[in-house]
């Protein structure tokens, strides 16, 4: 009988750097599930502001668990098995009501570790085999200021005042803050607030900037998890997963890396000044006509960026105030309500950087995306109001969008999914007004609409890789209509 090869390999560097790391088992396709898994553990993350402990939505006042006094916004809430089970058998056990008065968002550092450690309880065995070791950085944690706030907000509070001083000690709450900071993924919830979800096996995939697999979570199956490839994938190539945003530079993403999950990428994309040829760090020279300034030691932040066609140039320290400025932009324009307004902020913002960002810089790539979306969903700018120029707009950022994506989130990724989507509304309807406006004859629409089809056709197979009953899933089954429904109006023209 043939051998029946794994889909992945656990293994242990050699020199111990990277600690253990995943493998192909056998040759995997694009889209293969390399293998599911079920949570460990959930809860808010850090920093959470006032929010429903059962549903996660924030609150804007106050509402109590009725049985432990904790942020609860509905009685079917106070039910939820990962808020009953948990802080609330413990809190209304001991007493401890949240104090009104005092910060809340420190009170609420306290709930994931808490389920980890009542987890660590319950499923014994597979803490000892499989969470008590995973990476804790807690030396580099210890030297941190977060360090004395969790200590006071986390250790003491629940040995303390929690008084579960003999059921776990000190070095064992400490070491779990430490793990699901560095080993934590966000889960976005059915209602689209994002948490954090501790899987012990995913967590094993060391990241890169450019990642081969991505994942999906199943709502309806307590956040089980399912662990795919999005490229094809050689037996013995290394699976990684990309523990921040692909569309952020190099500078930015590795001082996030460096921040919470304590390691300095060395990546191939990190090490390249034009990060592969995308140009997301790069600015534009506002000396001379053609030139671009880039870093000239992308792994050294403190290295001064040079113009490729004079002498002008920018301090790595220049750069990192430029990309903080950048930040509090984008921050402010996320706080903003999805209207029309938002949509011009957006373009506004991008034209404010036309001047000094390389026209593909990541931050520009950010506002396509946003815009890609905007265009055609946005009051003041819905599908039958655009103008030709303005879905042209729209099929341009999608395609300028995918071109980067074939680069930093190559292959199945939800992100090409669903500007796939968009791509093709853009695409269909300039292509639907142009011909009634007789730019083209019927073979030529013909052949525009069966290029339509073909996108739609990739959106249909990445999207249809996603759970039952997510946005995305039922964006795929849309897909998959408007593919029928195109073929057959191809047919009767
Ligand atoms: C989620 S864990 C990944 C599994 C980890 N290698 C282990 O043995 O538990 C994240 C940690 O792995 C290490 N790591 C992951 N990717 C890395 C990379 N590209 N370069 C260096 N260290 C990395 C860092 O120590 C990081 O904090």
């Amino acid at each position: 009988m043939a051998t029946v090869h794994p889909t992945y390999i656990i293994k242990n560097s050699s020199e111990n750097k990277l600690g253990r790391y995943v493998v192909a088992g056998r040759d995997l396709r694009a889209g293969e599930e390399i293998f599911q898994e079920e949570i460990f553990s959930i809860g808010p993350k850090s920093g959470s502001p006032l929010i429903c402990l059962g549903c996660y939505l924030p609150l804007e006042e106050l509402k109590l668990c009725n049985t432990c006094k904790w942020p609860i916004c509905s009685p079917e809430c106070s039910q939820e098995p990962w808020h009953k089970n948990y802080e609330c058998e413990v809190f209304s056990q001991k007493g401890v009501k949240l104090n009104e008065e005092a910060d809340i968002s420190a009170q609420l550092e306290c709930i994931t570790p808490l389920r980890t450690l009542i987890v660590s309880e319950k499923q014994n065995e597979q803490w000892e085999k499989e969470v008590s070791n995973m990476e804790a950085h807690t030396e580099e944690r210890r030297k941190k200021i977060e360090w004395a706030a969790e200590q006071v907000n986390v250790v003491n509070f629940l040995v303390e005042a929690c008084k579960l001083k003999d059921r776990f000690n000190e070095d064992k709450i400490q070491k779990i803050c430490g793990i699901l900071e560095v080993n934590c993924f966000e889960v976005i919830t059915k209602l689209g607030i994002s948490i954090r979800g501790l899987y012990p096996r995913m967590a094993l995939l060391n990241h890169n900037c450019i990642a081969n697999t991505t994942h999906s979570v199943f709502l309806d199956k307590n956040y089980r998890l399912q662990l795919r490839t999005t490229v094809d994938t050689k037996s013995g190539c290394e699976l990684f997963s990309s523990y921040t945003s692909s569309l952020q530079p190099t500078i930015v993403r590795r001082a996030r890396l460096r921040e919470c999950k304590y390691f300095d990428c060395t990546c191939a994309r990190c090490s390249d000044p034009t990060e592969m040829g995308t140009h997301i760090g790069t600015f534009k020279c506002t000396k001379c006509d053609n030139g671009f300034i880039t870093s000239t030691q992308p792994l050294d932040d403190n290295a001064p960026w040079k113009c490729s066609h004079c002498d002008n140039g920018i301090t790595g320290n220049g750069v990192q105030r430029i990309y903080l400025a950048i930040q509090e932009d984008m921050a402010e324009l996320e706080q903003m309500e999805m209207d029309g307004e938002k949509l011009e902020a957006t373009e506004k913002l991008l034209r404010k950087y036309k001047s000094v960002l390389h026209p593909r810089n990541g931050s520009n790539v950010l506002l396509w995306h946003s815009l890609s979306q905007m265009y055609g969903h946005t009051e003041g700018y819905s599908l039958d109001m655009l103008p030709d120029l303005l879905l042209e707009r729209k099929s341009k950022f999608c395609k300028d969008l995918l071109d980067i994506l074939n680069i930093v989130e190559p292959g199945l990724t939800r992100i090409r999914g669903l500007t796939l989507f968009e791509y093709h509304i853009g695409c269909l309807l300039y292509t639907k007004s142009r011909y009634q406006h007789g730019e083209f004859n019927k073979d030529a629409l013909k052949e525009r609409i069966h290029s339509v089809v073909d996108i739609l056709k990739e959106c249909h197979q990445i999207l249809s890789l996603e759970p039952e009953g997510t946005p995305e899933a039922m964006l795929a089954a849309s897909a998959l209509q408007s593919i029928n429904q195109l073929i057959e109006s191809v047919e009767q023209l």
